[in-house]
């Protein structure tokens, strides 16, 4: 793809902030794009605001210098809801991208790594880099019919990456396959330059293993938020899939249900993202996507007992739920219990995009959302792979295992209503 259908297209889709000309590196790699939340040398770092989170960042984010390093070749940066704090894919700061899977009708792209999921499953780019905190790389890659995998925390350095939730947050890969996903998640992990510990990720390793016999669990549909009909036929199938490869399926209870995860999360979310980000809103508030601010007050009020108490509380969460998951390889469910619905049509107070995947950053699982199919209206639904915590090596060979009988093949969205 020249640079120049890269802009056109990329300007139809609203998926870059900038494209670069020339690109960036020395490789001839697959080609990249960041989320606009990760700095690129010398190129802003919007935050997907009008006021830039740093106007000019000196050094690149660590894990863009590591695929650079590798000879991946960075194409531009793309856009994220405003501090990426939404899932939905809004910006009415700076415009929210479209949906590729409905040229008629502008769908949300799901967020917040909403560009770097528009980009991959438009192929301006091979794969691209988002954040997550409470789903926003598994959210845009289920709405965009693209992979997105996040992995625990502590694995892919957040050097560079503008926080949201210190405590939640963490950065991966979407991409159109999961070994590409799987390759990009090798060459960012490893140790940060302060000295994490977790040994880097064995990406051959993981796509080779065998799931034959693995224990998987489901989670029971009285467990999740209503669950849209097609959405829930396309899971079925899913499972029905993965156990014809010989995984062994348990219908399980969790140890408590979805809603007790997803509630604590976005109450962190909100207390430590305005703790890193309350006084760039004090600061721009007024020229802000208000439906943002609002969710940062939210966390306006928390102490900081409240917050110590908060994060024992999810520690031991934490420990329950991996004596729970001990038996299982992952625990499945949809990424999301809806298919994209129109921009219009979205209610910006309520979440029903995250009902799934928060639980994954409260309680620190390693996840990824594999396309699993489309609706009869065409729109793309991934399956949620929610590994133990840092085995993101079950997650990967699960993931690999179900695309390869998806029946979803490099499906790809019919560009031509965006002039593609
Ligand atoms: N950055 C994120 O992961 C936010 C995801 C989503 N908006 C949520 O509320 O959970």
């Amino acid at each position: 793809m020249s640079i120049d259908q890269r802009r056109r297209l990329g300007g139809r889709l609203h998926a870059f902030t900038q494209v670069f000309d020339p690109p960036l590196g020395a490789g001839s790699g697959p080609t990249f794009a960041v989320k606009d939340l990760i700095d690129v040398a010398g190129v802003p770092t919007g935050g997907g605001g009008l006021v830039p989170l740093d106007a000019a960042p000196a050094v690149h984010a660590l894990a863009v210098q590591r695929l650079l390093d590798a000879g991946y070749v960075a194409v531009g940066k793309t856009h994220t809801v405003e501090l990426a704090f939404g899932g939905w894919g809004t910006n009415r700061s700076v415009g929210a991208p479209c949906n590729p899977w409905d040229a008629a009708v502008h769908r949300a792209p799901g967020g917040s790594s909403s560009g770097s999921a528009v980009a991959v499953a438009a192929g301006l780019c091979d794969v691209a880099l988002g954040t997550d905190t409470g789903g926003s790389i598994r959210i845009p890659a289920a709405a965009c019919g693209v992979v997105g995998l996040k992995p625990g925390r502590g694995l892919a350095p957040t050097q560079g990456v503008h926080d949201l939730a210190p405590s939640l947050d963490t950065l991966g890969p979407l991409a159109r396959s999961v070994a590409d996903a799987a390759w990009v998640l090798e060459v960012i992990s490893g140790p940060d330059v302060a000295g994490a510990a977790r040994p880097r990720f064995d990406a051959a390793a993981a796509l080779a293993s065998d799931v034959r016999g693995w224990k998987i669990a489901v989670l029971a549909m009285e467990d999740m938020p209503a669950i849209d009909p097609q959405v829930a036929a396309l899971y079925g199938a899913a499972i029905g899939k993965l156990a014809d490869l010989g995984v062994e399926i348990e219908t399980a209870r969790t140890p408590r249900p979805f809603a007790d995860y997803f509630i604590p999360n976005g109450w962190l979310m909100a207390a430590e993202g305005w703790r890193a980000r309350g006084a760039h809103i004090a600061a721009n508030g007024e020229v802000m996507d208000r439906w943002v601010v609002k969710r940062f007050e939210a966390g306006r009020d928390a102490t900081d007992a409240q917050l110590a108490q908060a994060l024992a509380r999810r520690a031991a969460d934490q420990r329950e739920f991996q004596d729970w998951m001990a038996p299982y390889a992952a625990l499945l469910s949809p990424t999301l219990p809806i298919p994209p619905p129109p921009i219009d049509d979205v209610d910006e107070t309520a979440s029903p995009f995250s009902a799934m995947t928060r639980a994954g950053n409260y309680l620190d699982l390693p996840a990824a959302s594999v396309p699993m199919g489309l609706t009869d209206a065409g729109l793309p639904a991934g399956l949620q792979i929610m590994g133990r915590m840092a085995d993101e090596t079950s997650v990967v060979a699960l993931a690999a295992a179900f695309e390869a009988v998806s029946g979803w093949s490099g499906r790809r969205p019919d560009l031509a209503g965006f002039g593609g």
